[in-house]
């Protein structure tokens, strides 16, 4: 069974103001929670979603299969989003919606090794034909890089004795599994701490992560190009998990939602110096307490949606 419990559901939906007849981009398909409720309100339009994982990509388009003339597969990703439209000839998009990060059932597949809470060897590919996988970061990665990953991605205030015990330890023999992973992390952060923040291997195995499929990178440059493929009134839609990716969402959206400098003395902005985006939501949107009784994942997640102006 592939279950992930969508967030934010009805809200992304709403935010993404759907036209029966629209083109629509899903770029995080995972189990199609969204992207079913966006076909269901097609009619003559279509959606075109992107997933970089095979098991969710398989398990979609069973789900989707009534639907299957509105809806286009891409395995890809979403980095790739603007070459991949305009290779199937799409120029320009009614929205795009980005639910970033892991599904439940990545998290919950002991074998992909994305848990500190199953033993698996460490892995945490999205895209499994890719070459750099946890195992690669963890032992081959020089301690400063390692360092500064588990501060800036992880926001881990032991990053340095974190690493350095992974140095020590895989100079004796490599790190193979989560669980010896999870060890040395707890071994290198004091008992006090340890015993604060939810799981001590929390942090770094998020730094990982995102290492791992360059996650940072990667929405930056895919929610610049989206903005790009939107057409006038598009709207674009973006959950995240973590104060690092909607720190990017938030600095884009911001620098286009405002006006260049602009002449004194001016009685209304004339519309060459209107900002590209109009914002949605000033402040993010986050789930109420039923989401919340349900689906523990929801407690991270912000909305923010902008529209295309210009
Ligand atoms: C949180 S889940 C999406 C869940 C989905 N909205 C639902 O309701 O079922 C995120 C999905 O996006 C995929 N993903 C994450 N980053 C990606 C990227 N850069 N390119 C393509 N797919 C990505 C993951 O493989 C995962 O299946």
């Amino acid at each position: 069974m592939f279950e992930h419990e969508t967030v934010l559901k009805m809200e992304s939906i709403e935010g993404l103001n759907i036209k029966p007849d629209g083109i629509y981009v899903d770029c995080t398909l995972g189990g199609a929670g969204h992207s079913e409720e966006i076909v269901k309100r097609l009619t003559t339009g279509h959606l075109y979603a992107f997933d970089q994982d095979d098991v969710a990509l398989k398990h979609a388009s069973e789900r989707l299969a009534p639907y299957e003339d509105r809806v286009t597969f891409i395995k890809s990703n979403f980095v790739h989003l603007k070459d991949e439209l305009l290779a199937r000839g799409i120029t320009q998009v009614d929205g795009v919606l980005f639910d970033l990060g892991v599904s439940s059932p990545q998290l919950d597949e002991a074998e992909r090794g994305f848990s500190y809470n199953y033993d698996a060897p460490l892995d945490m590919r999205m895209d499994r034909s890719r070459e750099l996988s946890a195992y690669h970061v963890v032992n081959e990665w020089p301690f400063g890089d390692l360092a500064r990953i588990f501060f800036t991605y992880g926001e881990e205030k032991f990053s340095k004795q974190i690493a350095r015990k992974i140095e020590q330890a895989r100079a004796v023999k490599p790190i193979e599994t989560t669980f010896e992973l999870v060890e040395l992390i707890k071994d290198a952060i004091p008992a006090p701490a340890r015993r604060k923040g939810g799981h001590p291997a929390k942090r770094t195995f998020q730094a990982i992560r995102i290492a791992v499929n360059d996650e940072l990178n990667v929405f930056d440059r895919a929610v610049q190009d989206a903005i790009d493929m939107l057409a006038i009134n598009g709207r674009i839609c973006v959950i995240t998990f973590h104060s690092l990716e909607d720190r990017i969402c938030k600095q884009v959206f911001k620098e286009k939602s405002q006006h260049p400098p602009l002449p004194p003395g001016l009685p209304v902005i004339p519309k060459e110096f209107e900002p590209e985006l109009k914002l949605i939501t000033r402040k993010p949107i986050t789930a109420g307490d039923d989401e919340l009784e349900g689906n523990r994942r929801a407690r991270s997640a912000k909305l923010r949606v902008a529209e295309k102006q210009k």
